[in-house]
């Protein structure tokens, strides 16, 4: 599998190696080990999740906070999603860098997001299956995140805005400078 930095550290676009025959073809989808060698990282996956979207659904910018904040190791099986990773590690150098790329059923290409960045996607085919790795359980109390279209971060999300299909609970996430109050300001 190739592996690529992006302009947030510790995230990364992975493309896996399909290994073709007259059948089809096969590619392993995640091995802890390779993964470990090529990235430094060692993560333990504890729960996968799969969601299913039409076009224009816009889920995110979450993540979950403290003791169960997440990594995630995120692909797209059907269809075609413009992913999102935000980072909110008030100590990164990256802090508040935003980095997006196109996840697809054609492309296989995924995307690790390290705990403590926020995360989001927007579908952009008809339809799109989400499947990502977490390496920390869900917790509904942890839960926070920053608005899709925080005017600061300024995201392409590459879809008219009448298009969007977006929860109520996500249009009203706060914005990136109340979240850094909110959050990260010591009081
Ligand atoms: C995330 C999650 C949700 N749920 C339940 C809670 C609700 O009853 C229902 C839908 O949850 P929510 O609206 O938070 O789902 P998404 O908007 O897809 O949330 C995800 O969206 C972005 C893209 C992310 O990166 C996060 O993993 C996650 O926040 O599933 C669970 O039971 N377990 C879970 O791990």
């Amino acid at each position: 599998m190739e592996v690529l930095k992006t302009n947030i550290n510790g995230c990364f676009e992975i493309n896996p190696k399909l290994i073709y025959d007259r059948r089809g073809y096969f590619y392993e989808s995640f091995n802890k080990r390779r993964f470990q060698e090529q990235t430094g990282i060692h993560v333990q996956f504890v729960q996968d999740n799969q969601s299913f979207s039409e076009r224009g659904v816009l889920r995110g910018l979450h993540l979950q906070k403290g003791i169960y904040a997440q990594a995630k190791l995120v692909s797209v099986l059907k269809g075609k999603v413009l992913d999102v990773a935000l980072d909110l590690r008030k100590e990164s150098k990256t802090f508040g860098e935003v980095y997006s790329t196109i996840l697809s059923e054609e492309n296989k290409k995924q995307l690790f997001v390290p705990r403590g960045c926020a995360h989001g996607f927007v579908v952009l085919s008809e339809t799109a299956l989400f499947f990502y790795k977490c390496d920390n359980f869900y917790n509904k109390d942890s839960e926070a995140g920053v608005i899709y279209n925080d005017k600061d971060l300024a995201i392409d999300w590459q879809i008219a805005e009448s298009e969007l299909i977006i929860s109520d609970k996500d249009m009203v996430l706060p914005s990136f400078k109340e979240y850094v109050s909110q959050h990260l300001e010591v009081k």
